[in-house]
């Protein structure tokens, strides 16, 4: 679903990381560990076409980022990606069913329903009309993960989700996350710092300024 072949990052004359090599498999699990600074987010950020190699190759379910325009990294994403970032990102302005919504709208196909489904999914049926301001942020990170999930798609990227929650908070998140990753049949690449979310996975590789490993 993912593959990453040789990616090198660089800030000027500064390496962030170089031959970052690393496959995730449908389905699959895979958590990303590494000191702070090492660049786990930067190449979250490079998976999902969000930002640029100097090196290498990102491709998701067979199609080469390097080959698109902005644009056409943009309907990727819309198509095949969701994202869980750990500040949430919600929309404040827009109640928990529109934000959920949200990328259902951008394809062209809202589905009120299926917005209704993911919000029981992950616990939050009831509150669609709530604006996240009146929202606990375990109940936030929550709605982060619906609307990553609400249109099906084959990789779920997650930047360290549970950082600002507490840790039962945190494990419920973390299994909503995994429950909605095996429901869509979604590869899931979860960067953490957290060991129990990271001994969740099906596999642990730690990022190195010089590529990474197990
Ligand atoms: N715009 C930028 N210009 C220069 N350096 C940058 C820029 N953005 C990030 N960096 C550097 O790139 C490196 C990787 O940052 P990144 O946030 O990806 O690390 P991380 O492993 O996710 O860290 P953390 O675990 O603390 O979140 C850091 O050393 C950071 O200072």
């Amino acid at each position: 679903m993912l593959e990453v072949q040789g990616l090198a990052k660089r800030y000027g004359e500064v390496d962030v990381f170089r031959d970052v090599t690393l496959d995730v498999a449908a389905r699959e699990f895979v958590a990303i560990v590494g000191e702070s600074g090492v660049g786990k987010s930067t190449l979250l950020n490079c998976m999902a076409g969000l930002d640029v190699w100097q090196a290498g190759r990102v491709v998701v379910d067979g199609v080469d980022l390097a080959t698109l325009g902005d644009e056409g990294r943009a309907l990727l994403r819309r198509e095949k990606l969701g994202f869980v970032f750990q500040a949430f990102h919600v929309l404040p302005h827009l109640d928990v069913a529109q934000n959920v919504g949200l990328p259902l709208l951008l394809l062209g196909r809202p589905n009120a329903k299926r917005v209704a489904q993911v919000l029981h999914a992950v616990g939050l049926e009831g509150l669609g009309h709530r604006l996240p301001q009146e929202l606990s942020g375990g109940q936030l990170q929550r709605v982060a993960i619906a609307r990553a999930v609400v249109h099906g798609p084959k990789l779920l990227l997650a930047d360290e989700p549970t950082g600002n929650l507490d840790p039962q908070t945190a494990a419920r998140v973390m299994e909503v996350l995994r429950a909605q990753a095996q429901e869509s049949g979604a590869a899931l690449v979860l960067v953490t710092h957290s060991a129990s979310a990271a001994a969740q996975a099906d596999r642990v590789l730690h990022l190195r300024s010089d590529g990474v490993g197990a």
